[in-house]
């Protein structure tokens, strides 16, 4: 039996206002000539009901695509019990809205940081999903830490169960001779940020050059999944992220673990907070929570 359960249609409803729009190719059908097939939650046939928050679909700027940052937290606001651990937050319920959220977007992103220590899979084991509609997964990689050969990622493109992984690197990485477009993966090279924040001779991308980039691929919705120093970056950035999915699992992992915390703001010298979430919904799955939301600018 599969470890991941479709959900039911009221939690669909609950989720629909936070998700993209996404339009995925399907073979034509013989009576009807389509090419393509809306396989949004707005139009999957779920019958009405659900929030009246907000809207779904891109409000912003047409070169950059939906945004949705999801993770799963413990209570202690961490993602891990310590650097490069693996660490299973959700529990069946959640882990199952995961990859219903995954078929939602066209594109998953996670950090270097986090594909070396999990290996992650990045596909979609939801009812259903085919390799038409599976989403392309996206890692960050400044400096080409990640091999990506002998990855859960590459086995799985292989095997035609998940998209070729794109690599996201800066100008100045070296090309390497590789074979990775034999099975669907393609390297990516972006222009560095001047600025480097952290005064090290590591190279900053934007995230919106990143977001460009890939609108500009065809890449309409991305939902990034961590880790830590992205998601918590991306915190601060409510011009870029349309919406937010947080698990929240009944748990302390304690202190030494990976913790989600964005950048301190301060105004008018006061400290003030940091990031904020409004339109917010609860829902309850399993024994965890789920906190949906938009990130407010001010
Ligand atoms: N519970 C959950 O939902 C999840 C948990 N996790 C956990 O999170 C942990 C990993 O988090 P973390 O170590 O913070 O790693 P991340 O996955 O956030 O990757 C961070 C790295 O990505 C690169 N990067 C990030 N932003 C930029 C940018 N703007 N420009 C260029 N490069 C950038 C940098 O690479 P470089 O250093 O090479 O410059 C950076 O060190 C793991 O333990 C993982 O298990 C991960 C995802 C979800
Ligand atoms: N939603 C969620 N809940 C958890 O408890 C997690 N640990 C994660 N981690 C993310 O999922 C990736 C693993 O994906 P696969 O199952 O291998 O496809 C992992 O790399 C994190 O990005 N997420």
């Amino acid at each position: 039996m599969s470890e991941v359960s479709e959900l039911s249609n009221a939690e669909r409803d609950f989720l629909r206002p936070y998700l993209p729009t996404k339009t995925v190719p399907v073979a034509p059908q013989p009576d009807d000539g389509r090419t393509t097939n809306d396989h949004s939650p707005n139009n999957d046939g779920d019958t009405g009901g659900g929030s009246s928050v907000g809207k779904s679909g891109p409000t912003k700027a047409t070169n950059l695509p939906f945004v949705t940052l999801t993770y799963a937290s413990s209570l202690d606001s961490m993602i891990s019990l310590a650097p490069g651990l693996r660490t299973a937050l959700s529990g069946p319920e959640t882990k199952s809205m995961t990859h219903y959220l995954r078929l939602q977007h066209d594109a998953i992103l996670i950090g270097v940081g986090t594909a070396i220590p999990d290996n992650p899979g990045l596909n979609s084991r939801y009812p259903g999903a085919s390799l038409a509609t599976q989403p392309r997964p996206i890692i960050v990689d400044p400096q080409m830490r990640w091999n990506v050969y002998g990855s859960k990622l590459a086995q799985l493109a292989i095997e035609k169960q998940g998209k070729g992984p794109w690599l996201i690197h800066t100008l100045r990485s070296l090309p390497r001779s590789d074979n990775m477009n034999e099975w669907g993966g393609e390297r990516l090279l972006l222009p560095a940020d001047d600025v480097n924040d952290d005064h090290t001779e590591k190279e900053r991308l934007k995230w919106s050059t990143i977001l460009e980039a890939l609108k500009a691929k065809g890449i309409n919705s991305v939902m990034i999944e961590g880790g830590a120093n992205i998601i918590s970056s991306l915190l601060g950035m409510p011009e870029l992220v349309d919406s937010v999915v947080i698990t929240i699992a009944p748990t302390w992992l304690g202190v030494g673990g990976v913790t989600v915390s964005p950048e301190a703001k301060t105004s008018g010298g006061e400290r003030i907070n940091a990031a904020h979430l409004q339109e917010t919904s609860w829902r309850q799955f399993g024994q965890d929570a789920v906190l949906c939301g938009r990130l407010s600018a001010s």
